[in-house]
């Protein structure tokens, strides 16, 4: 099984017409940075929870290592999440245990998606029920054409969701505005998956099958890496531009610009296999100023303090 087989369906949910209501809540956590004392505001959304990871561990299935070590993460509705983390931390072990990769073992812990128990589907059951994820090194498909997979996909969906199957015609119809939005040259529709695209095309392909799959929930790994600076806006305008109310984005990345583009309610930081600390944008900013150093510090402040280190 392959990445690209994991996402070949998506889901479109109809907005839903409840009201929805933004709200920030501030963490119970104050940072001390130099003279200021800045209160660490995680801005959430009022939505209901999507996904509820708890103590989520997993092994590699071959080789029985350890990887995560007691996850816990909460998304809700319309809220954007980015993960970041030294290189080794789990962060990508973490994004692909949600789609069902095969390599990764569930060892204890649970998912809960939209209420149901993420981990007993299969990986299809998990992409025709809304989860996309984009991942670091996308997959090449020889031989099988871009719009014939991306149209089969969506079809996949269309036909869970009861809705008619798009003709290849009507299907060029559907999809061109969406490569429009990411400045990709129609002739990808009609290359091989991904085969021969560089590094950056590939990353934009990766978003264009979101965005014709319409997921619930887009797990992006690393989604800004290879990319030059006016590709990282495109594909940041497109991945704001596909943020539904009912909808939400986790992110995985090691730098704080795609973070200026695409903005998070939260900021996690995952180490040795486990979330150490949550907070807003404010903790991508410790991180790019101090480095991992400088979350270490954070943690110990506010252990030094009393207060609880993670908010996940
Ligand atoms: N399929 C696998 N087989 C063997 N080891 C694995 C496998 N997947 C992950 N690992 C190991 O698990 C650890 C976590 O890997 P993972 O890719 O999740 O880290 P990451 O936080 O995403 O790192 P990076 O920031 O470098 O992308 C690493 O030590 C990696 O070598």
């Amino acid at each position: 099984m392959n990445s690209s087989a994991m996402q070949h369906s998506s889901h479109c949910t109809t907005l839903r017409g409840t009201a929805y209501v933004r709200q920030t809540l501030c963490c119970n956590r104050r940072i001390r940075q130099g003279k200021r004392l800045l209160r660490g505001v995680v801005t959430l959304c009022a939505g209901k929870v999507l996904l509820e990871v708890k103590d989520l561990e997993a092994k590699v299935a071959e080789t029985g290592n350890t990887i995560l070590r007691g996850v816990n993460l909460t998304i809700r509705e319309g809220e954007t999440h980015a993960i970041m983390g030294t290189n080794g931390s789990g962060k990508s072990t973490l994004s692909k245990c949600l789609v069902g990769h095969p390599d990764y073992e569930i060892t204890g812990g649970s998912v809960t998606y939209k209420g149901e128990d993420l981990l007993e589907m299969e990986p299809e059951e998990r992409a025709r029920a809304g989860i996309f994820m984009s991942f670091q090194s996308p997959v090449e498909i020889p031989g099988v054409s871009n719009s014939d997979f991306l149209r089969l996909a969506a079809n996949a969906r269309r036909k869970q969701r009861g809705e008619p199957e798009l003709e290849p015609l009507e299907f060029y119809g559907f999809v061109m505005p969406k490569l429009a939005a990411l400045k990709m040259n129609p002739d990808f529709l009609n290359r091989d998956v991904n085969a021969n695209f560089s590094g950056g095309e590939k990353k934009r392909n990766e978003i264009l099958q979101l965005s014709v799959l319409e997921a619930d929930v887009a797990v992006l790994d690393e989604i800004d890496s290879g990319l030059d600076i006016d590709a990282l806006r495109d594909v940041a305008d497109a991945v704001n531009g596909l943020k539904r109310p009912d909808s939400a984005t986790l992110m995985v990345t090691h730098y704080k610009r795609l973070l200026n583009y695409v903005v998070p309610e939260a900021v996690h930081i995952m180490e040795a296999g486990r979330i150490i600390y949550s907070g807003g944008l404010e903790v991508a900013d410790i991180l790019e100023k101090d480095g991992y150093e400088g979350i270490k510090t954070l943690i110990k402040k506010e252990a030094a303090a009393g207060r609880e280190p993670v908010a996940a």
